[in-house]
């Protein structure tokens, strides 16, 4: 395969795809590998390169579908370089305004890096005819089975179309898929150890005009029409912000931990939620935050030095292993957001739909109620344990939460409301389990509860 240029950002988007569908790794771990590795200075060519590798992941199968309308030679059969390039043209076409001329010139400048002359006009004359329908382009036909057509028009496995229309119909489910294809919102929480949100919107709207506070969030904020990389922002070196979707900081207020408290945030990850907490308790007591991985750990502590945060521990390693040194009846409080499908987040990690397959229902929830189970014990009686997913799918959810309080009588669903912000009540359904969902709120896909240990 010829080699790509370091300085193209379509190069580099090429060499990306063709990495992930090869063995399917997380798209934006490769992604930021090959970012790493290339020589794109501007933000502007990062920028465009991200979209495109996650607009041809997110538009995959429709992609495809018209593609091969316009190809007689089917693309399992084309070389991956090959195929690629033609996905990442036809997504520039069909959902950019990058103008066509643009678009099919530039991959047959890629092309002519090593190709014979038969593959260069071969793509070319593809992308010159897709670009001839690009404000009508073909779809598939609605008569077809729905799960067939909606798994093509918006680009999801059939297995997951199908466990959608069973429980959510015909009509929602088609607005959740539409959700889960759109781009994102970037929204931030005020770190309030130093700004209010009042202040910080004020800041903010000097360099973002259209940024607006969050509806069910009293911290958030959302970046409408903000282009680049946070870190570009002063108020982001300022520690004055923390990149955090609303439906996240919403996890933390179901903790809702006091001043003093000693917490455990058992799958901290990079922090979102335990800088959140950190907030909650004024940056007093002490939260423990676990995590197998430990990059991900540094990388909490850098967001807990610029938020000037200093009462969270890091704990590096299988948190149920890690617990047993501190014996039973630890913890105030214990935050278990735990690893799941992330069926709630495809909006922004579109490769999700392609990477989990239906036997993951069955051990996904294993794991997750081993976590509830190894983590009852260190609980304080009185104290409260929330569990919290990305996840869409009742069996990592309310299943996950039956099973457990099946096997542990002494936990008490707590009503999450009397601890939510007033305006995330409505998200509270009538078992007392908070749901967000993309298409119904605009907000990332979470469930969440909040067990109470009998004193
Ligand atoms: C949903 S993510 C956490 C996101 C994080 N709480 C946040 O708000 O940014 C789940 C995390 O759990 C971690 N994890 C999975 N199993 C674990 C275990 N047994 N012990 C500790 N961490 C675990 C994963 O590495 C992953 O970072």
């Amino acid at each position: 395969m010829p080699k790509l240029p370091r300085r193209n950002p379509r190069a580099m988007a090429l060499k990306t795809l063709i990495r992930w569908e090869k063995g399917k790794p997380l798209l934006d771990e490769i992604l930021s590998e090959v970012l790493v590795k290339s020589v794109l200075p501007d933000p502007r060519d990062r920028a465009f390169c991200g979209e495109l590798v996650n607009g041809v992941v997110r538009h995959l199968y429709y992609l495809d579908y018209v593609l091969s309308r316009f190809s007689e030679e089917p693309l399992e059969r084309m070389d991956p370089q090959v195929r690629n390039l033609l996905r990442l043209s036809a997504y520039q076409l069909l959902f950019t305004r990058v103008p066509a001329r643009a678009a099919v010139a530039e991959a047959v400048k890629l092309l002519k890096r090593g190709r014979g002359p038969w593959v260069v006009s071969f793509v070319n004359a593809v992308l010159r005819r897709i670009a001839e329908v690009r404000d009508n382009p073909p779809e598939p036909p609605r008569e077809m089975n729905p799960v067939t057509y909606l798994s093509i028009r918006y680009s999801y496995p059939e297995w997951l179309v199908e466990r959608w229309l069973s429980r959510f119909g015909e009509e929602e489910t088609e607005r959740l898929l539409a959700a889960g294809n759109e781009k994102p919102p970037l929204v931030v929480r005020t770190n309030t150890l130093r700004v209010t949100r009042q202040q910080l919107l004020a800041y903010l709207r000097s360099e973002i005009p259209e940024a607006e506070p969050c509806r069910y969030s009293p911290e958030g904020i959302i970046l409408h029409g903000f282009r680049g990389p946070i870190t570009a922002l002063r108020a982001f070196r300022a520690g004055w912000l923390q990149v955090q979707d609303e439906a996240s900081q919403l996890v933390s207020y179901l903790v809702s931990p006091r001043p003093g408290e000693r917490v455990l945030d058992a799958c901290a990850g990079v922090g979102g939620k335990t800088t959140h907490l950190a907030q909650l308790m004024r940056n007093t007591g002490r939260i423990y935050a676990c995590d197998l991985y430990p990059w991900r750990l540094e990388r909490l502590q850098e967001n807990a030095r610029r938020l000037g945060i200093t009462n969270v521990e890091v704990i590096s390693g299988d948190v149920l292993e890690s617990v047993k040194a501190l014996g039973g009846n630890f913890f105030d409080r214990v935050l278990v957001d735990a690893p799941c499908t992330g069926t709630g987040v495809i909006r922004r990690h579109p490769d999700i739909k392609w990477a989990r397959k239906p036997e993951d229902l069955v051990t996904v929830p294993q794991k997750q109620l081993a976590l509830l189970e190894g983590l009852a014990g260190v609980l304080k009686p009185g104290g409260v344990l929330v569990y919290a997913t990305c996840s869409l799918e009742p069996e990592e959810n309310e299943e996950v939460v039956a099973r457990f309080r099946e096997r542990h009588r002494g936990f008490e669903i707590e009503d999450p409301r009397k601890v939510l912000p007033e305006a995330a009540a409505e998200l509270v359904d009538e078992q007392g389990f908070l749901h967000t969902y993309p298409h119904r709120h605009g907000l990332d896909g979470f469930f969440g509860v909040r067990l109470r240990k009998r004193s």
